[in-house]
């Protein structure tokens, strides 16, 4: 098996799977550590493994990391790509830092890259200061993320504590270097830091990484920096020439219902876009703390009996998460939040359901496992990084988007929708 990937948070395991489908490679997605034995895949193959280790404790975060790579390498990966987001999201302990660190001692090397660039996505490195559109990361809105607030935008400055502020293990591969082709880029990874933070600003930059980095045994980074691998590894005669020609799985058709729990900007316009045309219910972390769902189930039943699609959202500006998280503590301010959606999901499943739109990573964390679900296949993608997918539950086949906060544009539900009616 050509690569072996490990996603921190799911909505990035569906992202990493799709773009790597879109370079031509078969793909299984796994939900959570596989609970058979590792069976070695054909050599063309890519195996994603989505965990739900963003924001939790980072021992914790490494052991789970550590299992998916031994189960990885079991099945016979011969590259490990470690996905985090495109915005680096992780707090000041980790934990994209001590996983990687966690897993170059596993693998026995010394060095790897940092690519979270996803240009497509309006996300890009330059001097190591990573931008979101046209603002740096730390005045994006992602400096009031409800978990992990990015308040600087120099990535090199974020990995560094994480990595116990050791000076000389964390290194800029910087955009002239990069301009100057494969093999200046191949130097300055040879004799860079060992954790190596790269910029690029476009795909052509995300390829002459690829190129000069295919070779490592861990890669680390964004779903669009793999995306270039499969292609490094044609070139140099590591894969099959030829891109396979997968048979993407249709997906089941039947009522909907999205589900965001994300607080990102633009799920926030996506929220606002989609109340406006289906009925929606607003679910408040106080009120759910308190015990009150707002007659979730009764409201979702009368939804999917009257044939309408709906919403339920806890989606809320950073005033009110910040009330929300002082009143309850950011972890609880969350629990609540997710336990009630992945009870919404239970529902909708049970009356009838047959596609669920997802808001959020952590979200679509909490919701795919109270479903049960434990694998998923590839579908066309709705906006870039963000397929349909196929899975099954205990009701049968569902028709699963799992959105990145920020991905996709405001029109994302209705066209999610309308892409598999
Ligand atoms: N009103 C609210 N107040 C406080 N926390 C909330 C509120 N609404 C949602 N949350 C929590 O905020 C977190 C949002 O994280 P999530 O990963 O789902 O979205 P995201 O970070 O925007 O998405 P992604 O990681 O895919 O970019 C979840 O834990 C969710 O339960
Ligand atoms: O890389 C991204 O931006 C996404 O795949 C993601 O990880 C959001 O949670």
């Amino acid at each position: 098996m050509i690569l072996g990937c490990i996603a921190d948070d799911f909505t990035g395991a569906t992202d990493l799977a799709a773009l790597l489908v879109r370079a031509g490679v078969p793909v299984s997605l796994r939900i959570g550590l596989p609970s058979e034995p590792a069976s070695p895949g054909p050599p063309e193959a890519v195996e994603v493994i989505a965990l739900k280790i963003r924001a939790i404790e980072p021992g914790r975060a490494v052991t789970q990391a550590l299992a998916a790579l031994d189960w990885l390498l079991a099945a016979g990966a011969r590259h490990i790509y470690w996905k985090y987001c495109s915005t680096f999201d992780s707090t000041m302990r980790g934990n994209i830092g001590p996983v990687a660190q966690a897993l170059m001692d596993r693998l026995g090397t010394e060095r790897t890259v940092y690519v979270p660039s996803f240009p497509e996505n309006g996300r890009r490195v330059f001097m190591g200061n990573l931008f979101v559109g046209d603002q740096p990361l730390a005045e994006s809105p992602m400096k009031d993320h409800p978990l992990n607030p990015m308040r600087d935008s120099d990535l090199t400055r974020v990995l560094a504590p994480q990595l116990g502020d050791d000076a000389g293990k964390v290194g800029l591969l910087d955009w002239p270097t990069i301009r100057q082709g494969q093999a200046a880029v191949a130097g300055a990874i040879a004799s860079g830091a060992p954790h190596l933070v790269c910029d690029a600003l476009d795909d052509s930059d995300l390829e002459a990484l690829a190129q000069a980095a295919h070779a490592l045994p861990l890669l680390t980074g964004g779903s669009a920096f793999a995306r270039h691998l499969p292609d490094a590894w044609r070139a140099a005669e590591l894969l099959a020439s030829t891109e396979g020609d997968e048979v993407l799985p249709t997906m089941p058709k039947g009522p909907a219902v999205v589900l965001a729990g994300s607080c990102s900007a633009m799920t926030r316009k996506q929220v606002a876009h989609f109340a406006a045309m289906a009925p929606t219910l607003r679910l408040d972390p106080q009120r759910l703390a308190e015990g009150d769902d707002g007659g979730m189930q009764d409201w979702i039943i009368e939804c999917l009996d009257t044939g309408q699609d709906c919403m339920l959202q806890a989606t809320a500006g950073p005033d009110e998460v910040a009330a929300a998280q002082s009143a309850l503590g950011v972890e609880k301010a969350g629990a609540v939040v997710e336990e009630a959606l992945a009870r919404a999901a239970r529902i909708a499943r049970s009356h009838g359901a047959a596609r669920l739109v997802v808001a959020g990573g952590e979200t679509s964390g909490a919701i795919t496992s109270a479903l049960g679900i434990t694998a998923l296949r590839i579908g066309a993608e709705i906006a870039p990084g963000v397929p349909w997918c196929r899975g099954e539950d205990d009701h049968g086949s569902l028709a699963l988007a799992l959105k990145s906060g920020n991905f996709g544009e405001e029109d994302f539900f209705t066209r999610a929708l309308e892409q598999t009616s």
